[in-house]
């Protein structure tokens, strides 16, 4: 069996076999001798199978085993009649069973099955012979038919073979197809290999994504209902601003009216500020340009005061009780009173507050456009300095911080009213007839001097002084403390000084009322005169005894100038002593004065106390003339 190459399961059998093609069996049959003198006809016989369908029982049929007593050939279909005979003959070669049948070519003729005929029957051997022609012609024709089928069957087979292998080349093609699709889907289950790794992490994150969804919702859901809240919000907003438009307009309206009560109301308040300028000057003139306070410090053990006694009725008189003991012993001790009064007594017990409540009013005025000049007199550890500065508790502060206090408060006010003020500060100490500048922070070597000038304009002004620009009450306590620092070094340099010399301190006040075309300009000079005690002659000497003149010289000439004034002389000595010479814009005509005179009330200070108030008295009795504002 050979196989073609067609398709495994259409193939072509080619098989020996001692079968024809319609199952007949083509085997000689048992040789037998016949009378009849006819030829026989060779049984010896190849069949060729061939064809898409081979009979059954052939393609059954073992190829190896060969038939018994039947020589056979396997032939290819479509071989030449050529190669069948070669095919047979091989297998006779070869030893198979095939008997030669036909008598050969070279047989002699007239000899049948072996039987020689006789020489004279020629008419057998006519008849042997016509059988053999009929035989060969028998089988020509078959061999012819075969030859015939055997090319049926071979354009058949070759259009087979060309339709198969058109078929196998589609299929070829088709397997390339197969090849390909076969790569694109490894590549693709490669891909979803990858895929299903990754489906995991995916997973994951798509749980993630599905929670943060789910807060995402919540959140959306709560920011819409929470926007809901905001629409509804904005509409009573709305609402809520339509009306308060409306009441904008009438607000704006009223306001329009209320400027013009304002405008209307400011007239009417400059006015009655003008009238209660007028009105404060009369009272102060009517209580008298120069004015004397008298005010007892504590006793220092802090008991009662022996020789002291205070009207109980009012606070205006004060009384020093002295009892002279008899020399003698033959008369009676004599008890003298000595009365003053004053414009009010301060006691022992009175506040720093209460001392101040007093001159408030006159602070006002400086304010107003009156030059204000406040001073203390009295001997050395009298109060002074006290009453005036007072310490640093806010309870015990004097007269120079309250009264800048108010000066600025008031000044507040009214720049409300237009006005504007500038402020100019300067503390100065006089001390035994020269002039020092307490507000000088350079270099102790380089103080510098200092001269009293008067301008035309009878403005008094110190050269070399230290005037500072100050805005606020705690600039002008800065001022104050640096000023207490330089009198505290020259204390300490030299032993009391303090007590022997005239601290001054003033504010220049300047106002402008712009709007109504206004000015103003006054002087606040509050001073811490020195101690007034007077001393023996025979008991000071040097250094001290020129201290006790200066000191004198300048409180006595003082008093001078006051008299002058009260007596409206013609010529005031303002220039007999530094102190008067620097006060004269302050105590001038055109002034208001207060005079504090401090009295200590031990009995030992008592000549002192005595002298303090005669020279107060004197002082009290003073009528200085009528003071006018400085107003432009
Ligand atoms: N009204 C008072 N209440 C309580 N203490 C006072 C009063 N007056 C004065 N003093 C105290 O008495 C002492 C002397 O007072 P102060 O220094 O003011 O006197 P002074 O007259 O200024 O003396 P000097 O002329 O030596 O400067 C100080 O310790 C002061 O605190």
């Amino acid at each position: 069996m050979s196989r073609l190459p067609v398709s495994s399961n259409k193939r072509v059998l080619l098989v020996s076999s001692s079968s024809s093609e319609n199952g007949q069996d083509l085997a000689p049959a048992p040789k037998r001798v016949r009378k009849d003198p006819e030829p026989v006809v060779p049984h010896a016989a190849a069949t060729i199978i061939g064809g898409r369908r081979p009979p059954v029982a052939a393609t059954r049929a073992p190829t190896s085993r060969p038939v018994r007593g039947v020589g056979a050939a396997t032939v290819a279909a479509g071989p030449s009649r050529g190669v069948l005979k070669r095919s047979i003959a091989s297998t006779a070669a070869k030893g198979g069973n095939v008997k030669q049948t036909v008598a050969p070519a070279g047989a002699k003729p007239g000899v049948v099955g072996g039987t020689k005929r006789q020489a004279w029957d020629l008419k057998g051997k006519v008849s042997d012979m016509e059988g053999k022609i009929q035989n060969y012609q028998t089988k020509v024709k078959a061999t012819n038919q075969e030859n015939e089928m055997l090319r049926v069957t071979m354009v058949q087979s070759q259009s087979r073979v060309a339709e198969l292998e058109t078929n196998i080349a589609k299929q070829m093609s088709q397997i390339s197809e197969y090849e390909a699709e076969l790569q694109a889907l490894s590549g693709v289950r490669d891909e979803l290999e990858m895929v299903s790794s990754d489906k995991s992490t995916l997973e994951k994150e798509l749980s993630n994504l599905e929670s943060k969804y789910r807060v995402m919702e919540t959140l959306r859901d709560s920011q819409e209902t929470e926007l809901q809240t905001l629409k509804m919000k904005l509409s009573v907003q709305e609402s809520t601003l339509a009306r308060l438009q409306v009441t904008l307009r009438d607000t704006e309206e009223e306001a329009r009216s209320l400027k013009d009560t304002v405008v209307q109301q400011k007239d009417e308040l400059h006015a009655g500020e003008m009238e209660r300028r007028g009105l404060h000057n009369t009272i102060q003139e009517l209580k008298g340009n120069i004015r004397v306070f008298c005010r007892v410090r504590p006793l220092v053990e802090g008991g009662l005061s022996q020789h002291i006694q205070l009207a109980a009725s009012d606070n205006k008189m004060i009384t020093l009780a002295k009892t002279e003991e008899s020399h003698t012993g033959k008369t009676a001790d004599t008890h003298k009173n000595y009365n003053f009064s004053f414009d009010r007594v301060f006691g022992p017990q009175a506040s720093q507050q209460e001392v101040f409540d007093e001159i408030s009013l006159l602070v006002q005025s400086a304010l107003d456009g009156y030059n204000v000049c406040c001073f203390a007199y009295g001997q050395t550890g009298s109060g002074k300095t006290y009453t005036m500065e007072g310490d640093e508790f806010d309870v015990s502060r004097g007269v120079i911080p309250r009264a800048v206090k108010q000066i600025f408060r008031a000044a507040e006010k009214l720049e409300e009213q237009g006005w504007e003020f500038t402020f100019t500060a300067s503390f100065v100490e006089i001390y035994n007839e020269s002039l020092r500048d307490l507000l000088y922070s350079g270099k102790a070597s380089k103080r510098p001097e200092h001269e009293i000038r008067k301008s035309p304009n009878n403005t008094v002004t110190i050269t070399n002084l230290a005037y500072e620009r100050v805005c606020n009450e705690d600039q002008v306590l800065g001022l104050i403390m640096l000023a207490n620092q330089n009198r505290s070094t020259a204390q300490t340099a030299q032993n009391d000084r303090s007590s022997r010399s005239h601290s001054v301190f003033q504010l220049d006040i300047e106002g402008v009322n712009v709007g109504r075309d206004l000015k103003c300009k006054s002087t606040l000079c509050l001073v811490d005169l020195a101690g007034s005690e007077r001393m023996l002659k025979s008991q000071s000497q040097g250094e001290r005894f020129k201290e006790m003149t200066a000191i004198n010289g300048s409180l006595s000439n003082l008093g001078i100038v006051i008299t002058a004034l009260a007596n409206k002389e013609s010529f005031v000595p303002y220039r007999n002593s530094k102190l008067t010479y620097l006060l004269q814009g302050c105590l001038g005509g055109n002034s208001k004065t207060l005079m504090f005179v401090n009295i200590a009330p031990e009995s030992d200070s008592f000549g002192e106390t005595l002298n303090s108030l005669r020279f107060a008295s004197k002082v009290n009795d003073c009528v200085i003339g009528t003071a006018s504002a400085n107003k432009k």
